[in-house]
């Protein structure tokens, strides 16, 4: 018997308004983003999300969390059909359903502590202790729990990507939708990031859908990955698959576009031929 996966995706079909057309008079154009996305997320793995720029990643990811609404298809949320629920029937999957974005600096507010940052959202779904948990979260992260006092300005880009994730983990939720969330750092801070994650995720057994440009990322946070163009799945499958035998030129691009590492050029003239 195969196990259910946390997320079912069928068909899914989106299309908004293209306000650049839109003429005086009258309804704008609608523009097709997703035109039929089916794939599954297995529980407790994580699925990268890799596709060029404009290929209807960030779009696939806010429908999965209900931030948009599809015009077409299905979304499946622990067996439940999600597709078309309202905000008020959302409400209570909400906590479930957690997002962290590129940008922590924009996406914390610079008027509230870290401590307050963290244990906000706890305090509105009511979670008991939630001063005494933001401190253990921010643990969990690899912060000192006296970052709580600190403002955001005052941390890292590195460290604010941990309150990020620390503020989506605090919750205990089932599913994380992490947008390019390594994109704006170093890579000595995306490694220790992106190794948090997936030690999270192992600890906490969560369902995690990775978007990223960048497929060497992917490659080294995903077990497996849904390669997008222009609205359609090119190629889907287990990482180490798709990495090491690519079925669609699409994929192919995106490998070759991966930096080689960099080599040091003078070590060739020390060695004695
Ligand atoms: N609100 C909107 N109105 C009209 N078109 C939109 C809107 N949001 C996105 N699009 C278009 O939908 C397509 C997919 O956008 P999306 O942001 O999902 O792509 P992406 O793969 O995440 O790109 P990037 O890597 O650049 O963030 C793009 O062509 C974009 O211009």
């Amino acid at each position: 018997m195969s196990v259910e996966p946390l997320i079912r995706v069928r068909d899914l079909q989106l299309s908004l308004p293209d306000m650049a057309r839109k003429p005086l008079f009258g309804p704008a154009p609608r523009i097709e983003i997703l035109k039929g996305l089916s794939f599954d997320l297995p529980r407790g793995a994580i699925t990268g999300i890799v596709g060029e720029s404009g290929s209807g990643k960030t779009t696939a990811g806010r429908a999965l969390v209900r931030l948009l609404q599809p015009t077409g298809g299905s979304i499946t949320f622990k067996g439940q059909d999600i597709t078309h629920l309202s905000e008020p029937s959302l409400k209570p999957l909400r906590r479930d359903l957690q997002m962290i974005f590129q940008d922590p600096m924009s996406s914390l507010n610079p008027r509230h502590t870290i401590g307050r940052i963290i244990a906000n959202p706890m305090e509105r779904y009511g979670v008991p202790n939630a001063k005494k948990r933001a401190l253990e979260t921010l643990e969990r992260v690899g912060l000192p729990a006296s970052f709580a006092g600190r403002f955001p300005h005052e941390l890292s880009g590195g460290q604010r990507q941990r309150v990020g994730i620390a503020r989506a983990v605090a919750l205990d939720p089932a599913f994380i939708l992490a947008d390019e969330i390594v994109s704006g750092l170093d890579v000595s801070s995306q490694a220790q990031v992106l190794t948090l994650l997936q030690q999270l995720a192992q600890d906490m057994n969560l369902t995690i859908a990775f978007i990223s440009h960048d497929l060497s990322v992917i490659r080294n946070v995903c077990s497996q990955v849904i390669v997008l163009n222009q609205g359609l799945i090119a190629e889907a499958g287990p990482c180490r698959q798709v990495f090491d035998a690519p079925q669609s030129p699409i994929t192919q691009t995106l490998i070759d576009a991966i930096p080689l590492p960099e080599i040091d050029e003078s070590w060739f003239d020390t060695v004695q031929v």
